[in-house]
């Protein structure tokens, strides 16, 4: 039963010769929220994120999207259908922001085209929305024509951000958003992040191993160890009365740091 979720994931299993992987995952996102998927190295993490964003089937289950009045079936679409509802109904946030970007054009070009994906064919609007967002991720609009191959690591990532949020998806996807960064880059890109997210009324899933990010970004919280979920709940209730062992070893980490 699908009830008003958004995206709604039913014993989903992705795995790699029997190996790794994610097992037996449920859950369900609904419209606005924000849910975090946190657990140690190779917890099973981003192949569920990858499975959820379309680009890896799982081995078994389910994985349904609303999409109008209708839940539909996102691995039972063919894949040049699937590859339209990615483009305009969601989005994907990488670790590395090279791997979201183009870097051979400009960063205006950046943000233009996921424009230009949904439709939108007037150059005036185009560069008018392309400077407005490079001011709401705080890159100076005058750099509207430079490389992102000049910019830092911050502001690349910020681009990537840009790229993905002006196209409006209903689901953003991100894989360890802030990873990579300088505490002090990361903690005024979580800040953005948040403030765009809430502003923008857009489900969110992100998966991260740090709990600060976990407490800053997100509503609800899932817990995996050894490709499984094993707690879940309201992000503070977790943090903070962690039932599962696992996860009080993971707070308490975090505490005694
Ligand atoms: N392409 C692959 N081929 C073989 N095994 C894989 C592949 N991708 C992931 N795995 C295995 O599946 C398990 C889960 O990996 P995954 O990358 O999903 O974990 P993670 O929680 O995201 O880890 P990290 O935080 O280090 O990125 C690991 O044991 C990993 O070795």
């Amino acid at each position: 039963m699908m009830d008003d979720a958004l995206l709604t994931a039913t014993k989903v299993t992705r795995t790699f010769g029997g190996y790794g992987g994610c097992r037996d995952i449920s859950l369900s996102l609904w419209p606005g929220e924000v849910l975090g998927i946190v657990g140690e190295s190779g917890s099973g993490k981003t192949t569920l994120l990858r499975s959820l964003a379309g680009l890896d089937r799982p081995d078994t289950g389910r994985i349904l999207f609303r999409h109008g009045e209708d839940p539909i079936d996102i691995y039972a679409q063919d894949e040049s259908k699937r590859r339209a509802l990615m483009r305009t109904e969601w989005g994907m946030v990488h670790q590395n922001p090279r791997d979201g970007l183009r870097l051979e054009v400009s960063a205006g070009a950046n943000i233009g085209e996921s424009l230009m994906a949904k439709g939108e064919r007037h150059y005036g609007r185009i560069r008018a929305s392309v400077q407005d967002w490079l001011a709401r991720v705080e890159i100076d609009p005058a750099r509207i024509d430079d490389n992102p191959k000049s910019f830092s690591g911050g502001m690349q990532q910020r681009l990537q951000i840009a790229r993905v949020l002006v196209a409006e998806p209903r689901l953003v996807l991100m894989d360890e958003p802030t990873g990579g960064l300088d505490v002090s880059v990361q903690a005024k890109l979580l800040d953005l992040l948040r403030v765009l997210v809430r502003d923008l009324g857009i489900a969110a899933i992100v998966v991260t191993h740090d709990l600060a990010v976990a407490r800053l970004l997100t509503d609800r919280l899932i817990v995996m160890k050894d490709s499984r979920i094993i707690e879940e709940g309201l992000t503070d209730q977790v943090l903070d009365d962690p039932h599962h062992a696992y996860t009080q070893l993971l707070t308490s980490a975090v505490l005694s740091a």
